[in-house]
């Protein structure tokens, strides 16, 4: 899979102004998060797909009682995107509750269900914050792993995770569970607010199936050759 493109903008004249930049190029897999989606709702989905070919990942972490996330997620499963997110930390009952409403939305509309991504510890989430804050004792490895591993009995299709996780997830999960990694930033590139970060290339190395990347492309000065060279290391690296 090409690397995700986060949209992370506030209004839908900056996101297709954006994807303009990338007119005649190849299809893109782009991220609708929190931001976009509180801002335009569904009409997010319909502008960002008039605006380049698309494969549609819906990333907003739904984490409510059982019952609630099956009704949000029915709504969300009949939108015909691809991939979709829920936190681990709401537990089994409400991440098979998630994949439940995603199916039961899809097939209203006769569409293939969006797959269940998890998530597991935040990639700014670093193990000071998880031991004080969170109360979570141990390495942050293996709170991941322990989630990854309470998602994929629940019904998810993967989780997402830093790619320093990786390994570990893999040891534990079925070949086709995915394992969708943020917090990259290629060397060089501010770190922001993430803690758990790789480079695109060790993300590949590490056995990412797919990484996410917002600002170091959203606000490279050029996001089309950020875009590329990020694919290429990505790309290179996994062969
Ligand atoms: O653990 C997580 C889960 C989701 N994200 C999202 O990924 C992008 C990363 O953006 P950058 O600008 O490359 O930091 C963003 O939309 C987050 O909401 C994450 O970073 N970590």
């Amino acid at each position: 899979m090409a690397p995700i493109i986060a949209l992370d903008f506030p209004t839908l004249e900056d996101t297709t102004g954006f994807l303009k930049r990338f007119e005649g190029g190849e299809p893109l897999t782009v991220k609708i998060g929190m931001e976009l989606f509180y801002a335009a709702g569904p009409a997010a989905i319909k502008a960002v797909r008039q605006a380049h070919p698309v494969e549609i990942f819906l990333d907003l972490k739904l984490h409510d009682i059982p019952h609630t996330v099956e009704r949000a997620a029915y709504q969300l499963g009949r939108l015909g995107v691809q991939l979709t997110t829920a936190h681990a930390a709401g537990g089994s009952a409400m991440l098979a509750a998630a994949k439940r409403g995603l199916v039961a939305g899809a097939a209203s509309q006769g569409l293939p269900a969006p797959k269940l991504l998890a998530i597991t510890q935040l990639t700014s989430t670093s193990a000071t914050m998880m031991h004080q804050e969170l109360q979570i004792e141990g390495p942050v490895v293996d709170s991941v792993q322990h989630l990854a591993a309470v998602a994929q009995a629940a019904g998810a299709d993967g989780v997402v995770a830093s790619a320093q996780e990786a390994p570990l997830i893999r040891a534990i999960t079925r070949p086709d569970f995915l394992i969708v990694t943020p917090g990259i930033r290629p060397a060089g590139s501010q770190k922001g607010d993430q803690v758990r970060i790789t480079t695109p290339g060790q993300a590949a190395q590490l056995g990412s199936s797919a990484i996410v990347v917002g600002r170091p492309i959203t606000q490279a000065a050029d996001p089309v050759l950020a875009y590329q060279h990020i694919t290429e290391e990505w790309r290179h690296a996994n062969v």
